[in-house]
Parts: C-alpha cells; sequence; structure tokens
C-alpha cells in the first residue's frame, strides 16, 4: 500500500521518535526503496537530471516493484515537489546553514523531512531509516547529525510548522499561500496574474499543482476510439478530447499498455490534444492539407496532427531543432504522412505561405506542467523568460510568415505566465496584422475560459496541464 501524503492532519504519534537506547548500535540495515529514493534525488541535485527519467530506470535495474516502487515514487516526488518547504523547516532545526550540509546528508534530510511532514509513516521509522541510509552512504558522524536535526522536524506537523515560518498572511497573501503550498513565490505571482481572481482560487491552483496527475492518453484518431481505449486499458474516457482516455493516478508504469506499445494511443495530456484539436477546427475558405509543427519533439501533437490531416489526404512537415528530439517525432509517427526536418523554426529554408495550418508549441518555461515534473518548479528562474520570449516571439513571427494568406497560426505553451502567452500574441499580432481569433470557440463543451480571446486552461479547473493557445488569421491578401 503506498503512504498517501498527510496534509493538515495533525501526527497522531508527534511524541517524536523514541530516543536511543545506550548500549551497541545496530547496525544500518539496507532499505532499497529508500536508496533509490535517495539516489534520484542526488542525480536531481548533482547533475540537474529529471526525477520522473531516472527513477523509472533505477527500479527497473534494481528490480524493484510493487509496494517498493510505490514508495520510492512517492518519496521522491513528493520530496521533490516539496524542496522549499522542506528546506525553510530543515534550516530552522538545523545549527549550521544547509549550504554547508553535505549534499548526499541535505538529500537524505529532505527525504526524513518528507516522510515525518506529509507522510503517515510513523515518525519513529521515518527517522531511523534516513539515519540508516546515511550512516551506510557517510558514516556514523553524519547519522548523528541527520538524527539530531530530523528529530527537531518531528517535533512539530506540517501545519504548525507553516504557522511558524510562513510569511505573513494578510501582509504577503501571495508568500504565504506559495509557502504553503510548497511553491516558489515568483511562480505563485505569476499564477495570481494569469487567474486574475481572488485569494480562494489562487490557492485551489497551487494545490491541484502541488497533487499527483492523472496520466491521460491519446487514442489515434482512425486506429481506435477514445471508448475503445478506455475498455482496454481500463482506463475512463476525458471529458472534453474526443481521443482523451484518463488512468487512475497510481496505475502503473503507462509504457507496459499494450495499446502504447502497438501505437494505437500515446501519453499525452489532454490539454495539449485540446490546444492541437483547436488548430484543426477553425474553418478555412481554400485549400486545406498542407499542415506545419515548427517545434515538434517529441511528437505528441505531430502524432495526433499528421492522424488527422492524413485522414483529409493531406500532410505535415514538422522541424525540430534538437537531433535526438527530431527522431522521437519520427518514432512517435511511424506510418503516417510526415516530413521531419532537424533545423531551426525560425529559419526552417521552409516555402513562405507554403502552410494552411502551423503549430507553433514554443518552448517555454513549463510552468504550466510542475504536476508532471516534481523537481521544475526549484529549477526554474524568472532570469530564464527573457530569453525564452525573445524566442517565442520569432518563432511566432516565422509562423506568420509559413502559413498562407487566410491560413491559422496556433500558439501554443505549456505556461499560465502572461509573459509568454498574451504579451506575446499581442505584440507578434500587431507587428505582422494577424486577426486574432475567439479561440474559445473551437474549445467546444469546455467550461470556465474566461474573457479571451486566447483559452488558458488549469489543473483545478480543466484537470489538464496549464497550458495557453491562441489562434491567429493571416490576414487574406
Ligand atoms: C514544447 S516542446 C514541443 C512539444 C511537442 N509539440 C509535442 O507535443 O510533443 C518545444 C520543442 O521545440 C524545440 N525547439 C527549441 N528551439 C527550437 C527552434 N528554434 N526551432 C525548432 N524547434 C525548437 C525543443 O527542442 C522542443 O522539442
Amino acid at each position: 500500500m503506498m503512504h498517501q501524503p498527510n496534509r493538515r492532519q495533525a501526527r497522531s504519534d508527534r511524541s517524536g521518535p523514541p530516543r536511543r537506547r545506550s548500549g551497541p548500535r545496530r547496525p544500518p540495515e539496507t532499505d532499497p526503496a529508500r536508496k533509490a529514493a535517495l539516489d534520484t534525488l542526488t542525480a536531481v541535485r548533482e547533475r540537474d537530471a529529471y526525477a520522473n527519467l531516472v527513477l523509472p530506470g533505477l527500479l527497473r535495474d534494481r528490480r524493484l516493484h510493487g509496494r517498493d516502487a510505490g514508495l520510492a515514487t512517492e518519496l521522491t516526488y513528493g520530496a521533490c515537489r516539496a524542496q522549499g518547504l522542506l528546506d525553510a523547516v530543515l534550516q530552522a532545526c538545523s545549527d549550521r546553514p544547509l549550504s554547508e550540509v553535505d549534499g548526499v546528508a541535505l538529500d537524505a534530510l529532505r527525504l526524513g523531512a518528507y516522510q515525518l511532514l506529509r507522510t503517515r509513516i510513523p515518525a519513529h521509522a521515518a527517522v531511523a531509516s534516513t539515519v540508516d541510509l546515511v550512516r551506510l552512504e557517510l558514516g556514523t558522524g553524519a547519522g548523528g547529525f541527520v538524527n539530531a536535526v530530523l528529530r527537531r522536524v518531528a517535533q512539530q506537523d506540517e501545519e504548525a510548522w507553516v504557522t511558524e515560518l510562513a510569511p505573513d498572511e494578510d501582509t504577503d497573501p501571495v508568500g504565504h499561500l506559495a509557502f504553503t503550498h510548497a511553491h516558489p513565490k515568483w511562480i505563485a505571482q505569476a499564477f495570481t496574474e494569469a487567474l486574475a481572481t481572488d485569494k480562494a482560487e489562487l490557492a485551489d491552483a497551487l494545490a491541484a499543482d502541488d497533487a499527483r496527475p492523472a496520466v491521460h492518453l491519446a487514442a489515434r484518431p482512425g486506429e481506435v476510439s477514445a471508448e475503445e481505449l478506455a475498455a482496454i486499458t481500463g482506463g475512463e474516457e476525458a471529458p472534453y478530447s474526443p481521443y482523451g482516455v484518463h488512468l487512475d493516478p497510481g496505475s502503473g508504469d503507462p509504457g507496459d499498455l499494450d495499446a502504447l506499445r502497438e501505437g494505437l494511443a500515446a501519453v499525452q495530456d489532454e490539454g495539449s490534444q485540446l490546444c492541437a484539436l483547436a488548430l484543426t477546427r477553425v474553418p478555412l475558405d481554400g485549400p486545406d492539407e498542407t499542415w506545419l509543427d515548427l517545434c515538434a519533439g517529441p511528437g505528441g501533437k505531430a502524432a495526433l496532427l499528421a492522424s488527422l490531416v492524413s485522414m483529409q489526404g493531406g500532410v505535415l512537415d514538422a522541424v525540430e531543432k534538437a537531433p535526438h528530439r527530431a527522431d522521437l517525432v519520427r518514432k512517435a509517427t511511424t506510418g503516417l504522412p510526415i516530413t521531419v526536418h532537424v533545423g531551426d523554426g525560425r529559419d526552417s529554408g521552409l516555402p513562405a505561405g507554403g502552410y494552411d495550418r502551423v503549430l507553433v508549441d514554443a518552448p517555454c518555461t513549463g510552468l504550466g506542467a510542475l504536476r508532471r515534473r516534481p523537481e521544475a518548479r526549484w529549477r526554474r528562474r524568472p532570469e530564464d523568460l527573457t530569453e525564452l520570449t525573445k524566442l517565442q516571439r520569432e518563432l511566432l513571427t516565422a509562423a506568420m510568415s509559413l502559413v498562407r494568406p487566410g491560413g491559422i497560426v496556433a500558439y501554443v505553451v505549456c505556461s499560465p505566465h502572461v509573459r509568454e502567452t498574451v504579451s506575446v500574441v499581442t505584440e507578434i499580432a500587431r507587428r505582422t496584422g494577424a486577426e486574432t481569433l475567439d479561440t474559445r470557440e473551437f474549445f467546444p463543451g469546455v467550461p470556465n475560459l474566461g474573457a479571451g480571446p486566447s483559452v488558458q486552461l488549469w489543473p483545478h479547473r480543466h484537470g489538464t496541464d496549464a497550458m495557453f493557445c491562441a489562434l491567429l488569421r493571416r490576414p487574406a491578401e
């Protein structure tokens, strides 16, 4: 059984772990699940690795399944997501600045603190298992330090620590909510600006962003229906995408599903499906058979677009700058009418005015998919926006010249940050004279889409990633 997060619930064993009796020290015990979690956190910290790429490999190599795999996953992703909150508590409990603590000991402290504050694992087990890990990795001295810090962490629950350490709710409401839901303040601030509603909705948005998401599948059009895919996989048909299926969080590795191995479906957030579909739904005068995906890797949207364009006898061109990601596009679209070009979308050499529909799924901060990338919220920096928004403006400008007069461009990012969403679209529409469409019309059945004309999806409103989509038409000449 998986240990579920236990937020806001006071621990019943709050008295803390029992003190070690005097006498011979027992030898430390190895715990393969916690060791896999520790090694993943170390890879994330030392090599900027992605937890959701490292951990599955470790679980496979070490043959961890079932309960052990579940525990390792919960602890790794949980400790990554909550890192800022955990560090604030650990700092309050440590005589040394955390910056001076050995890296592996810090990883172990985060794992221990996560277990103490956000799971039902008994305090004595959380502390003892963490101290054992550290004794095995770093020796007895480091084990003593970790033991002392975690004992202090265990003296109160998460709610009490938040009350003690969070910024004041009245003078810094965004900082308070950011701390409470373990988000950096600049990200909470960006959500506030994009939502433009009240504090209560910001709290919902941050809480949904902190929860474990369902896996979404996209049925390949023409191969299998969503209804059939749901029946084969044991999932449920998605509420908005006609190709979408939702699996339960924790329903195992979707890569093991036959439907995915056989190319009948792919893992793809429902919001991504809706954005790609919106591009295809806008009525066009004239031909409609040559489409372009300007930032295609790893190929999720390209696969959907290529399937749909092939059903009307058309073809898709795809551009991707990174050669290994272009290979992923080829793999994702096997058997479909697509040509993959390795190149820079800003200067692709493809024919100007040569496309009826163009997708610009631009590189972005990814602030809209933080649920799916556990460490990303602590790695991204506001400074990243300057370079990314420049690239986004350049790619959208290129798309406006690649689409034919009267043709449609979809500008999509997986972010709600207004600097990479509305600001980019407004500026490029003004500069190129593009017509901004009411994008909400092309998300049929999706509620709560705000004032338009662009669409911002949200985990707490729609159960999707926070995808942004704007549809632009190049004026007819
Ligand atoms: C958000 S991802 C696209 C996701 C993809 N559309 C999908 O649904 O699977 C952005 C992609 O753009 C690529 N990229 C970055 N700079 C680029 C450029 N100048 N031209 C073309 N592709 C670029 C990145 O390597 C990355 O694969």
